[in-house]
């Protein structure tokens, strides 16, 4: 991994109206890595990186793309920057993907080859289908291979595998992981955790329009904490438990009827969690002890399961 920024946002502040999206937010997004953008909905991951894109303009802070500024330096980043929009928007529904390929290719000083990247992307009758047939799973490849087409040094895609099915998306992996090895940086915004931890060297946790974590997957989930799990009925109190529990422990309802109790899990923490069970009649089903993930380290910081709201 190189240790130079590909992207480095500090303190930026991007309101719509009165209220902020993006809060102050920083973050450094390594060069020659794949680094996964994780936050629930709404926690501002998309505004963060259209200000990236120059889409959009912040309100305050710096945003640095390639160490230039993405709206003052539009036309020198536009060549060096792949972007993919989320649901492959923004293309006119009548063209084909090969069409809006060479559209592209065209615009580029060396482009990829369009015949050999709809090969590589498997993309067949797609690219030679108007886009306004195609399903949203195969407007997402097209939208790729836009993103890709021009060569780019750093592309941002924005869930680029919602909606492929199990082996588009195992495709898609193999792509971006190319893309890694041929020195490109990748910046990955998605809801799925299994994809950031398969893919990403660097992962940066957004909530609230703040950065919360950044760092490897390893150096993420490293501390001596593990996690209990355990379903029960839904709306526990859960008052009652975490006052039972170390005080540095954390308990949560990520999904109705599922808890989650994050702290250092000795063989007394597992009694007291099932003890607690026993006195407000709960059968703790699936009772599991884990070593932290980074689905963990997630919930634990966003108070949200991966893919919902914040
Ligand atoms: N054009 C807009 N006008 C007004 N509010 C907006 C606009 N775009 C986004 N927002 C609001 O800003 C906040 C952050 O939205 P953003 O799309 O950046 O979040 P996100 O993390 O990308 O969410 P998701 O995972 O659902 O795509 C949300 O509360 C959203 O409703």
């Amino acid at each position: 991994m190189s240790t130079s920024a590909a992207v480095e946002i500090e303190s930026l502040v991007k309101c719509y109206g009165r209220v902020p999206a993006v809060d102050g937010l920083s973050l450094t997004i390594p060069s020659g890595t794949i680094t996964s953008v994780l936050g629930p909905n709404g926690a501002g991951k998309t505004t963060t990186i259209e200000c990236c894109e120059g889409y959009r303009r912040p309100d305050s802070g710096t945003v640095r793309v390639l160490g230039l500024d993405p709206q003052r330096d539009a036309r020198r980043l536009r060549p060096r920057v792949g972007v993919m929009l989320q649901e492959g928007a923004g293309f006119y529904p009548g063209a084909r993907g090969v069409e809006l390929l060479s559209h592209l290719a065209r615009l580029h000083a060396t482009p990829l080859d369009v015949a050999t990247l709809v090969e590589q992307l498997e993309l067949g009758d797609t690219a030679r289908t108007p886009m306004r047939r195609l399903s949203g799973g195969q407007r997402q490849r097209v939208a790729l291979a836009a993103a890709l087409v021009g060569r780019p040094e750093l592309v941002f895609l924005d869930e680029p595998t919602a909606g492929l099915d199990p082996r588009m998306r195992r495709s898609v992996w193999d792509t971006l992981s190319e893309l890694r090895a041929a020195g490109v940086t990748v910046v990955l915004c998605t809801h799925l955790i299994e994809e950031a931890e398969r893919l990403a060297d660097h992962v940066v946790i957004i909530h609230d329009g703040q950065q919360v974590a950044q760092g490897s997957p390893a150096e993420l989930t490293e501390d001596d904490e593990s996690t209990v799990r355990f379903n029960g009925r839904p709306r526990l109190d859960l008052a009652s438990l975490r006052d039972a529990l170390p005080e540095d422990a954390s308990v949560q309802e990520v999904s109705p009827g599922t808890y989650v109790v994050a702290t250092t899990v000795d063989p007394g923490v597992l009694a007291t969690i099932t003890s607690w069970c026993a006195a407000h009649d709960v059968m703790p089903e699936g009772l599991q002890v884990g070593r932290t993930s980074l689905e963990d380290v997630f919930i634990k910081l966003t108070g949200a399961e991966p893919g919902t709201g914040s």
